[in-house]
């Protein structure tokens, strides 16, 4: 990576501003899912143990400048505490005069944790004035919170305006350098697996990917927008219409490049979306009319596996099926297990539903590189530049 990180500057007594991707499912005021305040630790733990006055900041949810009570940071900064193992001080704010006295009072090692930085307009506005409040608690900034990296905002971009030295932490050098030596230098055969809900989200991830995988392979809900691109009824399964021409000039794009192009040969239908639904399997044009595809058939699932396994290099980024039922998790499943099982495979899962897809099939381990970010790691892998890193000092 081109950008300069904590190890390559002093934090001995710098009062660090440092933001995270505290953004974690909360259920009844408890932390859900803990990935990503694991994920910062090694950071914070980093500018402890060098003496920096670490100051925390993060977003939680989507409270549009308003203060939402259940989007209020404590709880996430009492499970670090415990994930630190050392006290945690929290702010009511993310800055002002209370602010800076709690800052003024932290000691060398110590950590303090701000409150939901969108509770204010001005951090999605990326407001130069909040940005400047921001930076005045601090001397140096780190961003870590690769899962933003994607937003222009006060904390993730303005602020690296204001403060004279602002680098990168260390989980936000990991993501940037796997995501960065996939695209850029992949072990080969590399092969993309794309799925979710919508072609239209994914537009730009299968063109850019287009021009450097051996393999792409496609399913989920987009998958039938290719399948009538090939002339066969999708029934009632997610069709974007308007996508079809797209999803054609993606089939040619890849004969063009030699690329491998593989989508769904069989799927699994169901005349009601639900778990207790009756269901078949039936090759791409046979699915009757008031049905819908909501996974990948068995034959599908057998080639996927078999092209992970003949690859050095996968990315997946979205499920191959409606893996939140479990009627319908089993082409998610399969691919899950084939990555699992590929020794040789180096496996970098792109966050969001496919994150939570290995977690629920107990596959996270097995995984090379769990990305933290959803849609940050959709826009790295599209080729965009992230403001956020953007912002940071060269080296
Ligand atoms: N055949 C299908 N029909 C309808 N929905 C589907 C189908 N296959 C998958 N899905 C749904 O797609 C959703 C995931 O789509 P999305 O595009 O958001 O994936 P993603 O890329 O993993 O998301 P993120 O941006 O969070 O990483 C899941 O909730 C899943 O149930
Ligand atoms: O969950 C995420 O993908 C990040 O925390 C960014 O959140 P946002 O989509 O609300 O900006």
């Amino acid at each position: 990576m081109n950008k300069k990180s904590i190890r390559d500057i002093d934090v001995k007594g710098k009062r660090v501003f440092c933001r995270v991707d505290f953004n974690v499912p909360m259920k009844d005021g408890v932390v859900g899912d803990e990935t990503r305040i694991r994920a910062a630790i090694p950071t914070i733990q980093h500018l402890v143990e060098n003496g920096a006055k670490v100051i925390l900041a993060s977003h939680l949810g989507r409270p549009k400048g308003e203060v939402v009570e259940e989007l209020r940071l404590a709880p996430v900064a009492r499970r670090l505490q415990e994930l630190l193992g050392r006290d945690v001080a929290v702010a009511n704010e993310a800055y002002g005069e209370a602010v800076k006295a709690q800052v003024d009072a932290l000691a060398e090692g110590d950590v303090l944790v701000l409150e939901n930085v969108r509770f204010y307009p001005g951090e999605e506005k990326n407001d130069s004035e909040l940005a400047k409040q921001f930076a005045e608690l601090a001397d140096v900034y780190v961003n870590d919170a690769f899962g933003a990296a994607h937003r222009a905002h006060a904390s993730t971009e303005g602020i690296a305006h204001h403060v004279p030295v602002a680098v990168s932490g260390l989980l936000m050098e990991k993501e940037l350098d796997v995501l960065g030596k996939a695209l850029s230098h992949p072990d080969r055969p590399f092969t993309a697996i794309i799925g979710g809900a919508k072609v239209k989200d994914k537009i730009g991830v299968i063109d850019n990917l287009l021009d450097k995988v051996d393999n792409l392979i496609i399913g989920g809900g987009l998958a039938y927008t290719f399948i009538k691109a090939q002339g066969h009824d999708v029934g009632k399964s997610l069709l974007e219409e308007d996508k079809i021409d797209l999803a054609k000039s993606f089939m040619e794009k890849a004969k063009k490049n030699d690329v491998n192009f593989y989508m769904p040969v069989d799927v699994l239908v169901a005349d009601d979306f639900s778990n207790d639904a009756n269901t078949k399997i039936v090759p791409i044009d046979q699915i009757p009319s008031d049905w819908e595809g909501l996974d990948c058939g068995p034959k599908s699932s057998e080639i996927y596996a078999e092209v992970i396994k003949n690859s050095k290099l996968v990315i997946w980024n979205g499920p191959m099926g409606v893996f939140e039922l479990d009627t319908f998790a089993n082409g998610t499943k399969s691919v899950a297990e084939a990555l699992a099982q590929s020794q040789d495979t180096y496996s970098v899962i792109g966050g969001g539903d496919s994150a939570a897809a290995v977690e629920k099939f107990n596959l996270a381990d097995k995984m090379s590189h769990i990305s933290t970010g959803g849609g940050a790691s959709l826009e790295f892998m599209e080729g965009k530049a992230l403001p956020g890193v953007v912002a940071l000092n060269d080296k």
